[in-house]
């Protein structure tokens, strides 16, 4: 079982010889992190468990969280060496998958000075594909058909990448956008699979032979082909060039003119293009759609929400993102979404850089680390009525999502923290704001909020399962 060659690993179920505790991971139906909740119910909220080969730590407390991410966060702060994740990161040259080292250091402070801390640049971006969705939306509401606002917010969020990652905005139904979603969609799939080998480390003939490899290996060739393109278009000579820098032509003009500690390759462009495409579009598009979801079950929040924005608003017809500053309820709810309903709910993977102590348990060098934020938001100790979704919680609260209150950590914390953050949080603003300023929304006819259900499609970033399809009443001209 757990003992081993350590006297004082956490607590775990017990396990079998061999497969660890696999056997309990495919006999229970539930995704992830409602399966790893519920263990931790049983075992605390620091959890040891065994997954084949590879030891794993299960961390499901606010106070447990603070551990790992603030006091020991140097000992947590690696990331996994995973077999599908490492393909698709070329070999961990990005930022979300490299291990920490000299290299992800260089990189990350590249990536945050040079194209995260760009938000503003990119807002004229933004409003011009929001007030494109909401017209879309206008036309729709004419004859009240319904919406499907999960393919339509996941539209939103796929242009705005395009646009200011490489200058791109693609028709409706062109055969290049559907290349890009599809391409995303499998990329998205296989990133976050643990593959057989991922537990069994002297095995990896089990993924050739599943065919699990060739699978990634095609999806990545593909992948690779779409975003070579792009940056062949982008050193095309005879291309006029825009006066306003894109992600790629940031990318290529560090290559060029920085002088670094190491030789930025075509390939570490690539791996941080993936990295954008990848973290930085269906995030932000779940999370619209989780808050939406919750607004729909409870009509009261839905109306305050609505009450507050078009207060402010009055007569103008669009929300500005300057004018979002100010919707302090909308923010609440956005909150509230995050705890109960973390759009990446085991945040991603990390790995312990050495063998550490924690909460007076051992924790061997090389394990596999999940925090589960979906698990604290629920932790009876760090939040009151934790089963309820009530925004007011939040007004008049100093607890936010930015890494330093470890009770919502949506984004990670610590060395980690999503870099991504300002950049995905004012898509949801934005979006969230005029979809609720400009409609009022139903449920299709045959429906009502019972229907309203909270399943998600296992992943990395959770997806509602069944698209939330409603019918919009335009309330302003
Ligand atoms: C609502 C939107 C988003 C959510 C909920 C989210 C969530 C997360 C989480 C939980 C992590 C792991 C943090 C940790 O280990 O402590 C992460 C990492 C990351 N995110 Fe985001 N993210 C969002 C938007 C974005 C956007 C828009 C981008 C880029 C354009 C982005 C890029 C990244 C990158 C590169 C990392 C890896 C950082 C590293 O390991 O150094 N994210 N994100």
């Amino acid at each position: 079982s757990n003992n081993g060659s350590f006297n004082h690993l956490p607590p775990g179920p017990p396990s079998l010889p061999f497969i660890g505790h696999l056997h309990l991971l495919v006999s229970d139906n539930s995704v992830p992190h409602l399966f790893l909740y519920k263990l931790s119910q049983k075992y605390g909220p620091l959890m040891f468990l065994r997954f084949g080969f590879r030891p794993t730590l299960v961390v499901s407390s606010a106070k447990m969280a603070e551990e790992v991410m603030k006091t020991h966060d140097l000992d947590f702060c690696s990331r996994p060496n995973l077999c599908a994740a490492g393909k698709f990161s070329y070999n961990a040259s990005d930022l979300s998958y490299s291990p920490y080292n000299d290299y992800w250091r260089e990189m990350r402070k590249i990536c945050v000075v040079h194209l995260f801390s760009r938000v503003k640049t990119y807002r004229p971006t933004r409003e011009d594909e929001v007030s494109r969705l909401i017209e879309k939306i206008c036309q729709l509401s004419v004859d009240s058909k319904p919406i499907n606002l999960s393919e339509a917010v996941m539209c939103l969020s796929n242009s705005i990448i395009c646009r200011i990652g490489f200058r791109k905005r693609y028709d409706d139904e062109g055969a290049e956008k559907s290349r890009f979603s599809r391409l995303l969609k499998e990329s998205e799939a296989l990133f976050s699979n643990l593959s057989f080998s991922d537990y069994f480390p002297f095995m990896g003939w089990v993924d050739r032979f599943t065919g699990f490899l060739s699978r990634l290996e095609k999806a990545f060739k593909e992948v690779d082909t779409f975003i070579q393109e792009l940056i062949d278009e982008h050193l095309d000579p005879n291309k006029l060039k825009s006066e306003q820098e894109d992600i790629v032509d940031v990318l290529l003009r560090i290559k060029t003119n920085l002088d670094l500690p190491f030789d930025l390759t075509i390939d570490h462009i690539k791996a941080i293009l993936m990295d954008v495409f990848i973290a930085g579009t269906d995030t932000s598009a779940a999370t619209v759609i989780w808050v939406m979801n919750f607004l729909m079950k409870n009509p009261k929040c839905l109306k305050k929400t609505q009450a507050e924005v078009r207060d402010l608003i009055r007569e103008k017809g669009f929300v500005s993102e300057d004018e979002v500053q100010n919707l302090t309820y909308l923010k609440a709810v956005i909150k509230e979404t995050f705890r109960l309903q973390a759009t990446v709910p085991l945040l991603v993977p990390r790995e312990t850089l050495r063998k550490c102590s924690i909460g007076g348990y051992e924790v061997p060098t090389k394990t596999l680390v999940f925090v589960n934020a979906w698990a604290i938001g629920r932790d009876p100790e760090a939040w009151e009525n934790p089963e309820e979704f009530c925004p007011e919680r939040f007004i008049g609260s100093s607890i936010d999502y930015k890494g330093l209150n470890f009770e919502l950590i949506p984004f990670g914390a610590g060395r980690r923290v999503c870099p991504g953050m300002r950049m995905g949080i004012a898509v949801v603003e934005l979006a969230l704001a005029n979809l609720l300023y400009k409609f009022d929304w139903e449920m299709l006819p045959e429906m009502n909020k019972e229907d309203i259900d909270f399943d998600v499609v296992p992943g990395l970033t959770t997806h509602k399962k069944n698209d939330l399809i409603l019918t919009a009443k335009k309330i302003h001209d």
